[in-house]
């Protein structure tokens, strides 16, 4: 059974947020395409686009202004004192423009940030949903870098990229439109080299986007390949083999810059080209003009004016080109992020999926009781070019069970033979394919036995490798209750077993424990785990091979703490624990037998137990 924090409510703050944001509502199908997601933050783009289009008004009225001026100055010899209008007006368009384009900046930069937090909280409510049964195969360390760098470089796309886009197409229009009515020579040379540059932009960008894909790729291998490397550090040292190990991260990570060196000649590539024609236009449109200056056929305000607008025409495409890349950066990194939207929810293949989120005790709880049920997994087929997902065989075959409270049940089975499946269906971690589950309770003397839903009975379970943060002793208990007060801390070491090592350490409840619970021993690590779980107050209590890798003084410790968790006379509770160890066999009250997907009792483990003087 794979390690895994309790089913309490835990996780970090953005991931609770996410939780709750999510209310259980998918997201819609799949992220639907990159364009798409500037939809979320309409308005703002908008405002973004308008004031940019506002702004490209002013830059043109300013350069009219300038050029006015300078032919005032130059050529109808006006004193500077005459031209002061002209010059507060000059200074209040180029002042109203900076603060308008502040303003278009800023917009487009809220809205990048609203598009990705929102992004980000979506697909972490989704993964949620997803569950730990869902994501079990998919690789954390490619999510984890999709999530974190992947989200992030939609940012430049989404604050840059659209924003210059609608300008590049806004203002060269709106440059076009006056030159057109002062100079159709220059309106010619303009309104032919301008599309040319679009043009062979793509012809670059289109090979651009090959290498992104190739750089993104390896940015996710990198950020697996490193996650894998620190997980398993002690096998690949027992192994012998972590400078191999550190030997691979270091060539993915050069594989990864040699990319991204090709990104950026791609990049200045299509900077040369866009350079290179913008300069050659301006550079025609001064030619045409000097001739006719020469002629006097045309006047200087005009030819001025005009050559002021030239390079303002190619300022947007220049702009543009400079956030390309950004554009299909945001494409690569968009992939594995649409990928994981496609996880399919437990929920949204199997049908209703239970919530373990209850704390309040059900009085007057018998039993868990489960009626022919019936689970299994999900499996991917290809299809028509995709991976469809349809169920998989079943695991559990119509297993009928009674789990009675005050009571320990062990369960037995061969490796595979379905005993983690069976806790997911009791977690709630995924629903069954038919069958039911759920509580018996006592209604008192003149009533009937009543039944409540599983979901309704407070559930945790103690894994074989808890999850321990790296935080203080009373921290990690807290997960489970982060009210509760010393006195309950106290409280529930001891029924655990874990207060005479908690108390012996110098900086007791508040030690800082290192990553997976360091220096705490294997045992100790199970007692303060299932101190955690005691602390959530479970009237339902799940063991996985409580005692497996012990030494025999731990193990004894460990035996103490289950037989009390399940016959403690305050709260007894229903307590299931995976395990083939005789020491916990013989604590058991019943035993069964999981093979083939049916789950039977078994009378022979049972008789053994007694025989060995069950506790
Ligand atoms: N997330 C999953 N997706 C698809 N199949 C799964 C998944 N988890 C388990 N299975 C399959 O279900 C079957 C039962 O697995 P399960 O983990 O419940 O067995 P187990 O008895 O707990 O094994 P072990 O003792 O080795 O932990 C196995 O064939 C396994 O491959």
């Amino acid at each position: 059974m794979p390690s895994s924090v309790l089913s309490t409510p835990s996780g970090g703050p953005v991931a609770r947020k996410a939780a709750d944001r999510n209310d259980g509502s998918p997201l819609p199908r799949g992220l639907g395409k990159l364009g798409g997601l500037a939809r979320r933050a309409a308005g703002l783009l908008g405002l973004a686009v308008g004031l940019g289009s506002f702004s490209a008004v002013l830059l043109i009225t300013q350069m009219g202004l300038l050029a006015r001026l300078v032919t005032d100055l130059a050529f109808r010899h006006q004193p500077v004192m005459q031209e002061t209008r002209l010059i507060c007006a000059l200074a209040a368009c180029a002042l109203l423009r900076a603060l308008v384009q502040t303003a278009a900046d800023s917009a487009s930069d809220q809205a990048a940030l609203k598009v990705t937090s929102s992004l980000r909280l979506e697909l972490l409510g989704h993964l949620f949903r997803v569950g730990p049964v869902g994501l079990a195969g998919q690789d954390s360390g490619r999510m984890a870098t999709a999530l974190s760098e992947g989200v992030e470089a939609l940012r430049p796309y989404l604050a840059r990229y659209i924003p210059r886009a609608a300008a590049m197409v806004v203002i060269p229009l709106l440059i076009l439109a006056v030159v057109f009515r002062l100079d159709w020579i220059s309106f010619l040379t303009l309104a032919i080299t301008g599309p040319l540059i679009p043009f062979f932009m793509a012809l670059v960008g289109y090979g651009a986007q090959a290498v992104m894909r190739k750089k993104w790729n390896e940015l996710l291998l990198l950020g697996s390949a490193f996650l894998d490397m620190l997980q398993g550090l002690t096998t690949l040292r027992l192994f012998g083999e972590a400078q191999e190990g550190a030997a691979l991260v270091a060539r993915l990570a050069e594989r990864h810059r040699s990319t991204t060196m090709e990104v950026m000649r791609v990049a200045f590539l299509t900077t040369a080209v866009l350079e290179f024609f913008s300069s050659l236009s301006i550079a025609a449109v001064a030619v045409f003009f000097g001739v006719r200056l020469l002629k006097a056929s045309v006047p200087f305000e005009t030819a001025f004016f005009v050559l002021l607008l030239a390079p303002e025409y190619f300022m947007p495409l220049r702009a543009f080109s400079a956030s390309y890349h950004a554009r299909q950066n945001a494409a690569s990194a968009f992939t594995p992020l649409a990928e994981m939207a496609q996880l399919p929810e437990v929920r949204a293949l199997e049908g209703p999926l239970t919530s373990q989120t209850n704390t309040l005790p059900v009085p007057g709880l018998e039993a868990v009781l489960m009626h022919n049920v019936s689970a299994g997994y999900a499996e991917l087929v290809p299809q028509e070019g995709t991976m469809l997902s349809v169920p998989g065989p079943d695991v559990l075959k119509s297993v009928t069970a009674c789990f009675p409270a005050a009571s320990l049940t062990v369960v037995t089975g061969r490796s595979g033979a379905g005993k983690t499946t069976l806790f997911r269906l009791l977690m709630g971690l995924m629903p069954p394919r038919t069958g039911t589950m759920e509580g018996e309770i006592d209604k008192g003397e003149n009533n009937e036995p009543g039944t409540v839903a599983l979901s309704r009975i407070p559930v945790a379970w103690v894994p074989q490798s808890p999850y321990l943060m790296a935080d203080s002793i009373a921290a990690n208990l807290r997960l489970a209750d982060p009210q509760a007060s010393l006195a309950a801390l106290i409280s529930v070491c001891a029924e655990a077993g874990a207060l005479a090592f908690i108390e012996a350490l110098p900086d007791g409840f508040d030690t800082v424990l290192g990553e997976r619970g360091a220096p705490l021993s294997a045992g100790q690590i199970r007692r303060l785990a299932l101190a955690r779980a005691l602390l959530h107050a479970p009237q339902l209590l799940l063991f996985d091979e409580p005692t497996a890798d012990l030494d025999a003084e731990n193990a004894r410790q460990v035996c103490e703490a289950v037989k009390h968790a399940a016959h403690a006379p305050a709260s007894p509770r229903i307590v299931i624990a995976i395990s083939h160890r005789d020491d916990i066999l013989q604590l058991a009250d019943q035993v069964l037998q999981l093979s083939d997907g049916h789950l039977r009792k078994n009378d022979r483990v049972d008789k053994r137990a007694a025989e060995g003087g069950k506790a």
